[in-house]
C-alpha cells in the first residue's frame, strides 16, 4: 500500500456535502473531502457590477480565504494584514471562472451571486473543494429565486465539480491530502463539468518535470474523480437535480457486447431511466478481467468496476450456456471455450465437435444469465433467469449473436438465431433476469 491513509490510488477521500448549514445565506454548504471542510455560502445581490449595468447580465463573484486555525500552526488574518496573497486571488478568481462558465448569465437578471469560501479545516484540496461546494451552494441560491418566481428557470447548463491529482513515489494518484501534496513531484487540480468537458486544468512539476504520457494518465484519473464528485453533488441537490436534469435516472450497461446492449436497452424500456453505454460514459475500450468463480461473481466484478468509474448506476449481464451432456460446460468460461481470443464461430465449432456422437434426448442445454445492479452508493444486488432448450446438430439462423445458431428453445423448438429479436427477448435467459431484476431495481430507485 503505497498512500499514507491507505487509499486506493484512484480513490476518493470521504465525501460529505452539507446544504443549508448556515442559516442567513440563499445557499450554504460544508463540504467535507476527508480531513478538508470548506463552508461554501452563496448571498444573492440585487445589482451587478458597473460593467454590467442595463446589460440585462448577471454576475457571480468569489472570494476565497483560510480561517486563522485551519492550518497547522495559526495563520494571520488577511484581513488583520490588510492585503490577500497572490494564491487567495488565484483561487478566488478560479472559482468565480470556474462557476460563471457553466451558467448563463442572462438567465439570472441584473443579480450578482456572491460566493463566500470559508476554509474550516485544511487538509490539501482546499480549492477543489471549494469548486465542487460552492457548485452546490450557487444552486440552492438559484433555486431560491426560482421558487421564489424571479427567474423561469435554473440557467445551469452542466453540472461542475474540481479535484486534485498528483504523482506520488511515481504512482498517479486522486485526491491528495495534505502530506501527500506537500511530497508529490506533480501537482495538478482538474475542473470539469458533467459533460466530461474541461474548465480549468493546473499543473506543476517539482523537481521532476513529467512528460505528455503521465499528462494524460492524470486527465484521465481527474476525469474518475469528477464524474464521482458530480455524482455526489447529484445526490446532494436531489430534487432540484431532477428539476435541472429532468427525472430520469442515468444508468450504465457494463458490457462490451453490442448485442447485449440492446437487449438490455429494450428489456428497460418502461423505465424513467436515461441508459448509458460503455462508450458513451467514455469507457469505450475498457477491458474488465471476469476472474470471478461464478456468473454473479462475474457480474458484479464488470459492474462495480463500471460504477466505481462513472459514479452511475452500472448493469452488468454475464451470462452462458451450459450443456448437460458435458458436464455443464462451458458455463462462465462461455465467451472463451475455445481460447481466450475465440470469436463465436470458434466456440460453436468447438462445441459442435465435442457433442458430435450425442444423441437428440441428451443433448439438454440451458442458457443462463446473471444480473448486476451496483448502485453508486454501494448498493448492489444480483438476480438470474435462465432459458431450456437443446443444442442442435447445426448451424441455424443468423439472428442473434453467441450460441444462438446452436441453441434450440424449447418453447418454440427453433433456434434463437432463426427467431426475431423480439421473440427472443421476451422468453430468454437474459429477459427472466431482467424481469425479476425490474422489481427489485424500480423498489430501489424510489
Ligand atoms: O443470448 C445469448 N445468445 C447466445 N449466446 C449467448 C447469449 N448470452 C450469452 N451467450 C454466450 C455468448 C458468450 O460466449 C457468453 C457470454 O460471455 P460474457 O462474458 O457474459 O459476455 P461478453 O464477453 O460477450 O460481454 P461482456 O462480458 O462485456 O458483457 O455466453
Ligand atoms: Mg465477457
Amino acid at each position: 500500500m503505497n498512500r499514507i491513509d491507505g487509499r486506493r490510488n484512484d480513490q476518493l477521500r470521504d465525501v460529505k456535502i452539507t446544504r443549508n448549514y448556515t442559516k442567513y445565506a440563499e445557499g450554504s454548504v460544508l463540504i467535507e473531502m476527508g480531513e478538508t471542510k470548506v463552508l461554501c455560502n452563496a448571498s444573492i445581490e440585487d445589482r451587478v457590477p458597473p460593467f454590467l449595468k442595463n446589460s440585462g447580465s448577471g454576475w457571480i463573484t468569489a472570494e476565497y480565504s483560510m480561517l486563522p486555525r485551519s492550518t497547522h500552526s495559526r495563520k494571520v488574518r488577511e484581513s488583520s494584514r490588510g492585503k490577500i496573497d497572490g494564491r487567495t486571488q488565484e483561487i478566488q478568481r478560479l472559482i468565480g471562472r470556474t462557476l460563471r462558465s457553466v451558467i448563463d448569465l442572462k438567465g439570472i437578471g441584473e443579480r450578482t451571486i456572491w460566493i463566500d469560501c470559508d476554509v474550516i479545516q485544511a487538509d490539501g484540496g482546499t480549492r477543489t473543494a471549494s469548486i465542487t461546494g460552492s457548485f452546490v451552494a450557487m444552486i440552492d441560491a438559484l433555486n431560491k429565486l426560482y421558487t421564489d418566481k424571479k427567474i423561469k428557470k435554473i440557467p445551469v447548463k452542466s453540472f461542475v465539480s474540481a479535484i486534485s491529482v498528483g504523482i506520488y513515489n511515481g504512482d498517479n494518484i486522486l485526491d491528495l491530502c495534505y502530506e501527500e501534496d506537500s511530497q508529490a513531484q506533480v501537482d495538478m487540480n482538474i475542473v470539469m463539468t458533467d459533460k466530461d468537458e474541461f474548465v480549468e486544468v493546473q499543473g506543476t512539476a517539482e523537481g521532476f518535470p513529467f512528460k505528455k504520457h503521465q499528462l494524460n494518465e492524470l486527465l484521465e484519473l481527474g476525469e474518475i474523480g469528477n464524474r464521482m464528485l458530480i455524482q455526489e453533488q447529484k445526490n446532494a441537490l436531489g430534487d432540484i437535480t431532477k428539476l435541472i436534469l429532468g427525472d430520469k435516472t442515468d444508468v450504465v450497461i457494463a458490457t462490451s457486447n453490442a448485442h447485449k446492449l440492446e437487449e438490455i436497452g429494450k428489456i428497460l424500456k418502461g423505465f424513467k431511466v436515461k441508459i448509458h453505454s460503455m462508450k458513451s460514459v467514455g469507457l469505450g475500450g475498457l477491458e474488465i478481467e471476469e476472474n470471478g468463480t461464478t456468473f454473479e461473481e462475474n457480474a458484479l466484478i464488470k459492474a462495480r468496476e463500471v460504477a466505481r468509474r462513472t459514479g452511475k448506476i452500472s448493469i452488468a449481464d454475464d451470462s452462458g450456456l451450459m450443456v448437460d451432456a458435458i458436464g455443464g460446460k462451458p458455463g462462465i468460461y462461455s465467451a472463451r471455450f475455445a481460447g481466450e481470443n475465440a470469436n463465436d464461430n470458434d466456440n460453436n465449432e468447438k462445441l459442435l465437435k465435442m457433442m458430435a456422437n450425442v444423441n437428440m434426448s441428451e443433448r439438454t442445454a440451458r442458457f443462463v444469465s446473471a444480473i448486476a445492479v451496483v448502485f453508486p452508493n454501494g448498493e448492489e444486488f444480483t438476480v438470474r433467469g435462465t432459458c431450456e432448450g437443446k443444442i442442435g446438430f447445426e448451424r441455424k439462423g443468423t439472428n442473434g449473436f453467441g450460441y444462438d445458431p446452436l441453441f434450440i428453445v424449447n418453447r418454440y423448438d427453433k433456434a434463437f438465431g432463426e427467431l426475431p429479436s423480439d421473440v427472443k427477448n421476451s422468453i430468454s435467459h437474459r429477459a427472466n433476469a431482467l424481469e425479476k431484476m425490474k422489481e427489485e431495481f424500480g423498489k430501489r430507485l424510489k
